[in-house]
């Protein structure tokens, strides 16, 4: 055997299970097509939320208009984009010399299986006794006329200069959140999304409340239309059709549909690992319907959000079962956030789902309207909170500018079923946001 285990795909649904195994006297290996590190890292989460700074900058300045601030600043793009490379670039070879230290090897290419214990890159075939698939997702593309022209996440955070407008296919997690960066950087934007509201898995109302915070200051909404056809004008512009007959004429037209899992390029067939639309079909111990074969990340069939937190918590679970572990997966409660502008958050049971069942009750805590001296008067800062019969936290729906580090705050309150005392008995730094809402929760628990 050429390794004990190699991981296909090097995002966080890889290497932090990697460097376990291989830190434990394990021979591993990682292969990549593209940079080492994956979609996070190069193309996703942290680009977005280096370009999102300035924006929430201007956000929050936008809160004392009139109250002791006249102006706001210019995003200088071009200023920013240099700056996003100059923090961003080097991250994929810092990660490769430290799984090097850790005596990892790194295959560059496109791996494919030969057999179960056998997979070809670049013409050389490696062998190992188990695999971990954690190849992730790729975007979406709509298969419309003019598909083309359209562009995704990856090339949206390297544009060079702002496009004068964008349009986004979509009003998901993407479209939503770069939204909001391309509107503060001085584009004119749209949004069309066939669904009948925006940032769907999230509180309703809070959706709802962003799309109207978001509109009030001129980003541009259309929902129940489905983009049909894009063409290229002589002008240079975009012109996107919708089925429902209306017509755009854009500068930049971003495909943010969704995205797909990277299954069709890896012989699985040919090998009997079985997957569905949705990914990889895995078991209790993300093992797939080959023994030997594991699957991590974004790339699995799964309910469970498809974050960097959940792929580094699968990556470490698939390193304890290869050194002895037996019990089944056991995820905690998972947190999400959409860092539109304003955030929106989301833990645990949903407010549509306790509304439902007559055992949970909630309660809502405006908290932003009574607070405003200590949120950076972000006057519609909220939560709504999900108690169970016993009086236990069991989920929240969050907006506002802290909802970020508060939804955090919710995590230990949740998986170790806080009660009321274990709140109350701590002491908590003052005046911050999530120190005045942990007590506040508190008068709702036992
Ligand atoms: C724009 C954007 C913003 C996001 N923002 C957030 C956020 O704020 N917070 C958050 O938690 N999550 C965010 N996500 C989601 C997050 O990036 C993913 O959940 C996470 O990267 C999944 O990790 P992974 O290792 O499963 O997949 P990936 O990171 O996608 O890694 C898979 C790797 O496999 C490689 N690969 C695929 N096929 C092969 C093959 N056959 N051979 C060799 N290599 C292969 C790919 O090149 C890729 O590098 C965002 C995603 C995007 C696109
Ligand atoms: N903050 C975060 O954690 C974060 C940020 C970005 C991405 N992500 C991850 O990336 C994934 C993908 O994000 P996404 O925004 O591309 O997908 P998404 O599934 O969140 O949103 C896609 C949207 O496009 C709409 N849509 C689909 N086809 C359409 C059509 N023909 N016309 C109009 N609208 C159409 C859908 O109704 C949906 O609202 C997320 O589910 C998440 O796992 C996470």
């Amino acid at each position: 055997m050429d390794y004990d285990v190699i991981f296909i795909g090097s995002g966080h649904a890889a290497w932090h299970g990697a460097q376990t195994l291989a830190r434990s006297g394990k021979k591993v290996a990682l292969v990549e097509e593209n940079k080492v590190a994956g979609t996070c890292t190069n193309f996703g989460c942290n680009a977005k939320i280096l370009l999102d700074g300035p924006a929430e900058m201007i956000h929050h300045l936008h809160h004392y208009h009139g109250i002791g601030i006249n102006d706001t600043p210019n995003i200088i793009w071009p200023e920013l984009m240099a700056y996003k490379h100059q923090v961003i670039d080097p991250l994929s070879g810092v990660l490769a010399h430290k799984l090097s230290v850790d005596g990892i090897g790194i295959i560059n290419g496109h791996a494919k299986f030969l057999n179960n214990e056998k997979i070809i890159v670049a013409d050389q075939v490696y062998q190992a006794e188990k695999f971990v698939i954690a190849t992730g997702q790729r975007p979406a593309k709509l298969p419309i006329s003019g598909s083309e022209f359209m562009k995704d996440s990856t090339d949206f955070l390297d544009l060079p200069d702002m496009p004068k407008s964008i349009l986004f296919v979509g009003a998901g997690y993407i479209a939503m959140e770069f939204a909001s960066i391309a509107y503060a950087a001085g584009s004119d934007v749209t949004l069309i999304e066939y669904g009948d509201h925006a940032l769907s898995g999230f509180d309703e109302i809070y959706s709802q409340k962003v799309v109207d915070d978001m509109t009030e200051r001129g980003i541009h909404f259309t929902f129940k239309q489905a983009v049909s056809s894009v063409s290229l004008l002589e002008n240079g512009q975009y012109q996107v059709n919708t089925a429902q007959g209306e017509t755009y004429h854009v500068d930049y037209v971003m495909d943010t549909t969704g995205r797909v899992p990277n299954i069709e390029e890896l012989a699985l067939d040919d090998i009997n690992v079985l997957y569905d639309k949705q990914g990889i079909l895995v078991n209790d111990h993300l093992q797939t319907s080959v023994d030997n074969i594991y699957a991590s990340g974004d790339v699995i069939s799964k309910t469970i959000p498809r974050l960097t937190p959940t792929a580094t918590f699968e990556s470490n679970y698939i390193a304890s079962v290869l050194l002895g572990n037996q019990e089944p997966i056991n995820y905690p409660v998972v947190p999400t956030v959409a860092f539109t502008l304003p955030r929106v958050a989301q833990i645990g049971v949903t407010i549509d789902e306790a509304a439902k069942d007559d055992n949970l009750q909630v309660h809502e805590i405006p908290y932003g309207r009574v607070m405003r001296f200590q949120t950076l008067n972000d006057v519609h800062a909220a939560i709504k909170i999900v108690v169970n019969k016993n009086q236990q936290l069991v989920g929240a729906a969050l907006i506002g500018d802290f909802a970020p580090e508060v939804v955090n705050a919710l995590v230990p309150v949740i998986n170790q079923q806080y009660t009321s005392s274990d709140i109350t008995s701590q002491i908590y730094a003052f005046p911050t946001a999530s120190g005045i809402i942990l007590p506040m929760i508190a008068n709702y628990l036992a």
